[in-house]
């Protein structure tokens, strides 16, 4: 076993999980091992955790719920972080909702219509965790993190926990200032306001009634693959490129919609990034469009 996971199982920073497959915890079910997986179980394991990995010179990178990244087949060198109970919790205070970084946004949403609270509707479908969705500015149904979002707790590289407020993380359309610097969301305070439970729960079927119809829900996948370009939408794009269906190995542009591509069962990160390339030279040369990808390639190739 290499060193540095050697000396993490001793340092009581979490659970520590050598060589652990990568297709566990990703919506593609997609990925090879990591090396070493660590899952801290409150903020401070957290930046202890950050502080050692830096300390040591490790190279890690954190998943959420592995709903928006393509893991290598060859897997990741380095250290996996994964939020553990003691980062996953919400709770509510008035008109603001406070959550940690592993917490599922799904449930987040869910807990606020129930509490009469309006402004994460548009959450209700996106299946990652709140740490992934402030990363990604997450959005739906056209509103988006950036729209409610108050403070986030943020361990930087060096372990150093820092408060960053909207206008620190720097949103945009998929982005955050969190993909120039890297950090890990601890905890996120969100501003709601507050509405009638009977509409915000009507919305929010109304949302899931759409996308059941529009999404391959019960494919493997993770959510679009490219970003949409200026004024236009990939999957219209895609379609009209006639590519619904076009199969590399076990990966295959939706059916149902032509910016996701589900695993058929035994799909492979290859398979997948063959099938994004042959659907960028396609749209490109129809089109004269670039298609840039919004899912995220991790790992070694
Ligand atoms: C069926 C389906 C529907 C989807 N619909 C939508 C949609 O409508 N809108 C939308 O925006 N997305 C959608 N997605 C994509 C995805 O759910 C979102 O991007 C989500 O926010 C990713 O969260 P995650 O926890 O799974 O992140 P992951 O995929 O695990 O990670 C994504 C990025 O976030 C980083 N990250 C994760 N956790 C943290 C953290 N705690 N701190 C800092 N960085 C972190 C990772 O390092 C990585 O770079 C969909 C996906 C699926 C499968
Ligand atoms: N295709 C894929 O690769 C994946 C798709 N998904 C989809 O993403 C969505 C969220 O997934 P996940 O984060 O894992 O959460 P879950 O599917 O675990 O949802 C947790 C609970 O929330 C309910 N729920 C989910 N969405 C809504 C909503 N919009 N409004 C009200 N209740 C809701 C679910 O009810 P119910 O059981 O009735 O949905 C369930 O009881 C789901 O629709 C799931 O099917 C998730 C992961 C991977
Ligand atoms: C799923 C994601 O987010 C989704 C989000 O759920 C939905 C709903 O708000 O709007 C965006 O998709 P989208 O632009 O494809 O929206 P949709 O409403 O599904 O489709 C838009 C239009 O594209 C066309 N369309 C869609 C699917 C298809 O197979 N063919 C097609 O031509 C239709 O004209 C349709 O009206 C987000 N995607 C991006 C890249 O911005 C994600 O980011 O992972």
């Amino acid at each position: 076993m290499q060193h540095w996971i050697s000396n993490l199982t001793r340092q009581g920073v979490g659970t520590v999980l050598p060589n652990e497959p990568m297709s566990k915890y990703t919506t593609w079910k997609i990925g090879g091992p990591a090396d070493a997986m660590v899952v801290p179980e409150n903020p401070g394991q957290l930046s202890r955790l950050v502080r050692l990995l830096h300390e040591e010179q490790v190279a890690w990178m954190v998943v959420g719920k592995g709903s928006n990244m393509l893991v290598s087949d060859q897997g990741i060198r380095g250290c996996v972080i994964r939020l553990g109970s003691g980062l996953e919790q919400i709770e509510f205070d008035g008109n603001e909702a406070r959550a940690g970084g592993g917490a599922s946004f799904v449930r987040l949403s869910i807990m606020a219509g129930k509490q009469g609270l309006t402004g994460l509707e548009f959450a209700g479908g996106i299946p990652g965790t709140v740490g992934g969705a402030v990363y990604m500015n997450a959005g739906a149904h056209g509103s988006d993190v950036s729209r409610i979002f108050k403070s986030a707790d943020i361990v930087l590289e060096t372990g150093e926990l820092v408060t960053y407020t909207a206008e620190d993380m720097k949103f945009d359309y998929r982005h955050s200032v969190l993909h120039e610097q890297r950090g890990i969301v601890a905890k996120a305070e969100f501003m709601l306001a507050s509405g009638d439970r009977l509409e915000v729960a009507a919305a929010m079927a109304a949302y899931k009634d759409r996308r059941r119809k529009t999404q391959p829900l019960q494919q493997p996948c993770a959510g679009s693959v490219f970003r949409n370009p200026p004024g236009d939408h990939s999957a219209r794009l895609i379609e009209a490129a006639g590519l619904k269906g076009l199969r590399v190995g076990g990966a295959e542009v939706s059916t149902l919609h032509a910016n996701f591509i589900v695993n058929t069962g035994q799909a492979t990160a290859e398979d997948v990034l063959t099938l994004m390339e042959e659907i960028k030279a396609a749209v490109k040369g129809k089109f004269g469009v670039t298609l840039v990808p919004e899912v995220f390639f991790v790992g070694e190739r």
